[in-house]
């Protein structure tokens, strides 16, 4: 066992463009990591740099004994090839949880993933906590997408859930969305989910976080992809945006850093 005593744990956050949602999102994740002691290391790489310099500095995190956590913030511009960036990260230090063995390994019943994706560990995290129980519960989520529509399907089955995974292609979603007991909604669409979509008395988390111009043409500012005043009506809890699942997000993310510190110093 290797002693932390007097170590702090460090995430390292590296940003390749200059994308406003993720300035925005990488903000909100350094205040919080400032807010419980968690230090932070931030490196910004230009729009047009090599993939060659993004893995180098990558490895130089994996490599480096004070870092705990890796985050590469998505999405990455279009000539990068994420998945590559990705497999590069170190498992042990994967705090996002998207390297294709964590993913595996979630989806792999009995199997311990190091780390869950944090959006998808927040909507779990919260639906017990508000009295939910989601074992043989029918879920649906909408949208597919490796951050968190498939890890959050990952994460219902394994509680138990019987899940439908809706996307793009699907026809007429309110015929399955209306059956549901849990609709968990992930698209990138602001007010896409109306009311009518959602069965009298269901749990609805919506993750959507979209940045939209301010109703008074001043500026931005965040909308959910389901409608809250009509879903709100019929839901028997709701999560809005923002201040729904968005800050749970962050909290799983320091959870996870805390974790990779633990399995560092041979403390778990
Ligand atoms: N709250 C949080 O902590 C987090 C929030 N987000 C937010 O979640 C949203 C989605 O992000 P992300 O998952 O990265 O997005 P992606 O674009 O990667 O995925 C969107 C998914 O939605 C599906 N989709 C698109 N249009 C439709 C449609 N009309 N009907 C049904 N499904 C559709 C796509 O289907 P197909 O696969 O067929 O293309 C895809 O699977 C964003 O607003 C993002 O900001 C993301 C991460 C964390
Ligand atoms: N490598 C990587 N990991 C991620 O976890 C990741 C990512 N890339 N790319 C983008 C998405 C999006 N995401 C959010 C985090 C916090 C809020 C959040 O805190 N939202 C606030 C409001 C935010 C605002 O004001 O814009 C809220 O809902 O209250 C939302 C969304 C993490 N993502």
């Amino acid at each position: 066992m290797k002693s932390g005593i007097g170590k702090f744990p460090r995430l390292a956050v590296v940003l390749v463009g200059d994308r406003r949602d993720s300035h925005t999102f990488i903000h909100i994740k350094l205040k919080a990591c400032d807010q419980v002691g968690i230090e932070t290391v931030a490196s910004q790489l230009p729009e047009n740099c090599d993939e060659s310099e993004l893995l180098d500095v990558v490895s130089g995190f994996n490599e480096d004994p004070d870092v705990h956590g890796i985050l590469v913030q998505l999405p990455l511009p279009q000539h990068l090839d994420e998945e590559k960036i990705i497999n590069v990260v170190s498992l042990e230090k994967d705090v996002d949880g998207f390297h294709p063995l964590n993913i595996g390994n979630l989806a792999i019943r009995g199997r311990k993933p190091f780390f869950v994706p944090c959006a998808p560990k927040g909507c779990i995290e919260l639906l017990p906590r508000h009295g939910v129980e989601i074992k043989g519960k029918r879920a649906v989520i909408i949208g597919r997408s490796k951050i968190v529509g498939l890890p959050t399907s990952l994460l219902l089955q394994r509680h138990h859930a019987t899940v439908s995974v809706l996307h793009a292609y699907m026809k007429n979603p309110e015929h399955i969305t209306s059956e549901a007991d849990i609709v968990v909604v992930d698209v990138g669409v602001p007010n896409i989910v109306c009311g009518n979509w959602i069965k009298k008395g269901a749990v609805v988390i919506d993750m959507g976080t979209n940045q939209v111009k301010d109703p008074s043409g001043h500026g931005f500012c965040v909308s959910g992809d389901v409608c809250f005043e009509e879903a709100v009506k019929v839901a028997s809890a709701i999560t809005p945006v923002p201040g729904g699942v968005g800050p749970v997000t962050i909290s799983m993310l320091l959870s996870n850093t805390l974790d990779s510190v633990k399995r560092a110093f041979g403390m778990v």
